[in-house]
């Protein structure tokens, strides 16, 4: 152990610019405290504990990394027990906000500062393991007589910074030891298990910053790629990079020549940019496909094993915790088209503004209507009727709801209708082009004077919801026909959005991915064939997005080892995969008109059997005979 003039005089050689035989990180943290900090290597100073009103607001302040580190620390703090080791957390300005020790030495480790409330940062403490990690942002250790302040030169500290998910340095993770064995190569290991547990804290961090957006992990080895990746990022609905763990902006950086350092020059650039895919390939590389199958390659050339999460959405509403964006995240992939939508919903949902959504029966206009109930954040419920469904004597009650005795037959407790459920929230009005002329003159009163008149009551009841309705029918028509009343269609149609038909989708594998996982029982992940992929892609979904899922719930069902293939899809799209496979390679412009004919033929022209296939009403099939102008062959 070196002396106290000795060590004060090899700082002051250091300073005047003479050699030793000290690392690098070590000789510039000196310089620093020589020359930044104005630091006295031959003054000591005790360790300095924060007091308990300052401590708490700094933990108050890393409470979110708290929580997050927690795991991590207490992994890390078992696989070294009994070996002396003392843990620290200590945010951005050098405090200890959380440590992990051998209670029974409390004492010694308050006294040198390896302790909750420590200030480890440089200016104040020399030369050690956190402020040197905080200055440089770099792992390292800080071993014995490298600490500037004689104070420390008992302990061997090594500590790796923690960084959040845009590339700024939020932490150090410290782990030191009170007295240490003599060589600094000693705590090689230590340094080996503080730098996996920042990284598996950063992931951690990521993960529950970023679930609603994709998150693609990297791994050098496709072994590790799903238990322990090396780093990760996470990408938004349009392919930007929006988070990073600190080995992701390395990578990043490597790929496209830039500096770490650097991370405004990583966050908000297309993936495209540093690999050789878009957003639209990220579905490739989710656990869909075997591991050795997963493989980038980066701009520089280098090739990677990655692992793409798709976003996590809750089930319904949480309390206002969905954001405007991730609820829109679940209309579709990321093309231009449904982006745009996109784009729309987080600017109209917020509003009051009635919405008008038109789309084929089955192509997602209910959806989209939940997905902007979602975003509006309306404390109220989202009720959906089906004016199409609903008898027309029923509609009235249902909508309006009645009073005791209303009616013969009415309960006796009388009843709330849709409308007044709906209060606060969103009332959704499927097929409103079917709805009655005359309720269409009550509607409308609603909608004017925002208060309801349930049958049998004499009183009126105020109502706040807003109104979104869908149709299929033209209803601009239906108003030049006389059918739906002018003023109501004005008072609906504020903002109109088209759902396109799902044989227009460009984002076609993306429904298919989000179907499948609905899917998927507990067995593994469902993986469909190439040819069952082609016969998917060139079937011209007359029924659309409905029809696909029931499509694919059978399949999932009758499929061996979660693997769809031709065999498992319904007659008429294997038919159909065949024939064009003896002619041509299959298109997606197939004709939905050519669609259905071919699925009445597989069913006889049985127009239930059809209707049931396509998950509509044998109507609906009715109508698109006659849109398509169909007839039976035989
Ligand atoms: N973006 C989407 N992602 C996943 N599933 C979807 C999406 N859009 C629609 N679906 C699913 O497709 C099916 C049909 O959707 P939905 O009921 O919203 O269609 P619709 O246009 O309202 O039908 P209809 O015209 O018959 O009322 C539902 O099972 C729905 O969950």
């Amino acid at each position: 152990m070196v002396s106290h003039s000795e060590h004060v005089r090899e700082i002051e050689r250091v300073g005047q610019g003479l050699a030793t035989g000290r690392d690098d990180v070590v000789v510039k943290s000196w310089l620093r405290c020589l020359d930044q900090h104005k630091l006295d290597p031959a003054q000591t100073c005790e360790a300095y504990i924060l007091p308990e009103l300052r401590l708490r607001e700094h933990r108050q302040e890393a409470e979110d990394l708290i929580r997050i580190a927690r795991s991590g620390l207490e992994n890390l703090y078992n696989q070294v027990a009994g070996q002396n080791y003392v843990l620290l957390l200590s945010d951005r300005q050098g405090v200890t906000v959380e440590f992990l020790g051998d209670p029974s030495f409390d004492n010694n480790l308050r006294r040198a500062g390896l302790y909750l409330g420590s200030d480890w940062a440089e200016a104040r403490a020399g030369t050690c393991a956190v402020g040197a990690c905080l200055e440089t942002g770099e792992a390292l250790t800080i071993h014995q007589s490298d600490h500037f302040d004689t104070t420390h030169t008992p302990l061997s500290c090594t500590a790796a910074p923690i960084y959040d998910t845009e590339g700024g340095l939020s932490a150090v993770l410290d782990i030191s030891l009170l007295s240490s064995p003599i060589l600094k190569a000693s705590q090689n290991l230590a340094r080996h298990l503080v730098a996996a547990t920042v990284r598996r804290i950063e992931l951690a961090n990521l993960m529950a910053r970023t679930r609603h957006e994709w998150v693609l992990r990297f791994a050098r080895s496709p072994e590790f790629l799903d238990v322990d990746p090396e780093a990760a990022i996470s990408i938004d609905g349009r392919g930007h990079i929006i988070g990073m763990t600190h080995g992701g902006a390395r990578i990043l950086a490597r790929s496209a020549g830039l500096d770490w350092r650097d991370p405004q020059n990583l966050i908000g650039q297309p993936i495209s940019r540093f690999f050789d895919i878009g957003v639209d390939g990220l579905v490739d590389l989710t656990r869909r496909r075997p591991t050795e199958e997963r493989l980038l390659t980066a701009r520089d050339g280098n090739a990677l094993f990655a692992h793409a999460i798709e976003p996590q959405f809750p089930v319904g509403r949480s309390a206002g915790k969905i954001t405007t964006l991730s609820a829109t995240r679940r209309l579709g992939g990321a093309v231009p088209v449904i982006t745009a939508l996109e784009d729309r919903i987080a600017k109209l949902a917020p509003t009051a503004l009635p919405i008008l959504i038109q789309g084929e029966t089955g192509s997602g206009k209910e959806h989209l209507a939940r997905v902007i109930h979602d975003s509006s954040r309306l404390k109220g419920r989202f009720v959906a009727i089906n004016c199409a469904a609903l008898p027309e004597h029923l509609i009235e009650s249902e909508l309006f709801g009645y009073l005791p005795g209303a009616f013969t037959g009415a309960s006796p407790k009388g009843r709330k209708g849709l409308i007044e459920q709906a209060d606060g929230g969103t009332l959704f009005l499927d097929e409103i082009g079917d709805m009655p002329l005359a309720l269409q003159t009550r509607l409308l009163r609603v909608l004017a004077e925002r208060e309801i008149l349930p049958l049998g009551g004499a009183e009126p009841k105020p109502v706040n919801l807003r109104i979104i309705s869908a149709t299929h029918r033209p209803l601009q028509q239906l108003v030049q026909e006389g059918r739906f009343r002018e003023d109501l269609f004005y008072r609906l149609n504020a903002a109109v959005f088209q759902m396109p038909p799902l044989r227009d989708r460009p984002d076609f594998e993306w429904l298919l991915a989000a179907l499948l996982d609905r899917h998927r029982t507990e067995g593994p992940p469902l993986h469909i064939s190439a040819d069952a992929l082609a016969a998917l892609k060139a079937h011209g979904w007359p029924g659309n997005i409905r029809e696909l899922n029931n499509v694919l719930a059978v399949a999932a069902a009758v499929c061996d080892d979660s693997r769809i293939e031709l065999i498992d899809l319904p007659e008429h799209l294997i038919a159909a995969r065949t024939s064009k496979a003896e002619t041509s390679t299959p298109s997606r412009q197939a004709d939905d008109g050519a669609a259905l004919e071919i699925l009445l033929s597989s069913c006889g022209w049985n127009i239930s059997e059809a209707a049931r296939r396509l998950g509509v009403d044998r109507s609906t099939v009715h109508r698109q005979i006659k849109r398509h102008g169909l007839r039976a062959s035989h």
